[in-house]
């Protein structure tokens, strides 16, 4: 398994990390089975499995019945879990509460949060001196998606990427181990990745951040999801399961299914007396 100190070695070979979303047992078990560095339970699980619009309706319940699933399936890899929204900002004993329920009731490494204001800040901070590594989220804040406006590309202006700059410098000083930057110009994500000791994580961040994450169901082109421009497709899942199901429901009208296969018999003496109603 890695570590977050594995990670930042990594960074320092220039060896990419390699980060997937993953919500239930079995997805987990496959991305660890390709040998990913990192999951990520993210709050996308309100949108991919849930049938949200967004992230904002998933509960820290949702987080962490998930985050159990996912550990289940992938016992050797880090496992980074979302905060989801307005659970951190407003109260610092709930974050802390969350984050213990998380590394104990779970297993995971690890927990994530986005943006980087002054009590983001000073919660990274003291869930690091309290032991719990995290991970910061800048770029796209999908949480933010309202204040935001949609879900845009950000750091496009010389202020907005100086801004984001800060906020990674202001994050990884105040103990982040690694930053996911979201939906941000090429050159910022390659300025963030140069600029900062801590691996940048990037979705949407051009091909010179450390590391890249996506989310699972994009990847295998499952669901009924918009996928962003910044997705690559590697498997269109979709199609062969409606063929699958459409298939059974087929077979399943015309008799056809259950095959002599699939079926259960009885010895002949005890059908007879059965049907003779002898004892
Ligand atoms: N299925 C899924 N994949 C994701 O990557 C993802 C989620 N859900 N939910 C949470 C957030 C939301 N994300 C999103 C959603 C949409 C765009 C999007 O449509 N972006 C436009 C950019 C528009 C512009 O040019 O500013 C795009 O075309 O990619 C981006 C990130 C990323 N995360
Ligand atoms: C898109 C990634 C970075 C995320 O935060 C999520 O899946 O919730
Ligand atoms: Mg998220």
């Amino acid at each position: 398994m890695k570590t977050t100190a594995g990670l930042r070695k990594m960074k320092e070979n220039k060896e990419k990390i390699t980060m997937m979303t993953a919500y239930d047992a079995p997805s987990a078990k496959l991305v660890e089975q390709a040998g990913m560095d990192m999951i990520l339970v993210g709050d996308s699980l309100g949108m991919v499995v849930l049938g949200y619009d967004s992230t904002i309706p998933v509960t820290t319940e949702d987080m962490l019945l998930h985050a159990r699933a996912v550990r289940r399936g992938a016992r050797d890899t880090f496992i980074v879990v979302d905060f989801p929204f307005l659970s951190y900002q407003t109260d610092r004993t709930e974050a802390f509460r969350y984050a213990q329920r998380v590394m104990q009731e779970t297993g995971a490494n690890a927990v994530k949060l986005e943006g980087a204001g002054e009590v983001v800040i000073q919660l990274v901070e003291q869930l690091t001196a309290a032991g719990v590594p995290v991970m910061g989220h800048l770029g796209l804040t999908p949480q933010s998606v309202e204040v935001l406006g949609g879900y845009r590309v950000q750091g496009k202006s010389r202020e907005a990427a100086e801004q984001l700059l800060a906020d990674a410098k202001a994050l990884e000083a105040a103990g982040a181990f690694a930053l996911v930057v979201e939906c941000v110009p090429e050159p910022v994500g390659a300025l963030l990745s140069e600029t900062c000791q801590v691996p940048i994580i990037g979705i949407g961040a051009g091909v010179h951040t450390d590391g890249q994450v996506l989310v699972y169901h994009d990847v295998l082109g499952y669901g009924d999801v918009h996928v962003p421009k910044f997705v690559k497709r590697y498997a269109t899942l979709s199609p062969v399961i409606e063929d699958a199901l459409k298939m059974y429901v087929h077979e399943v009208k015309e008799g056809i299914f259950p095959g002599e296969e699939h079926r259960f018999t009885m010895k002949e003496e005890e059908l007879a007396a059965l049907y003779g109603g002898s004892k």
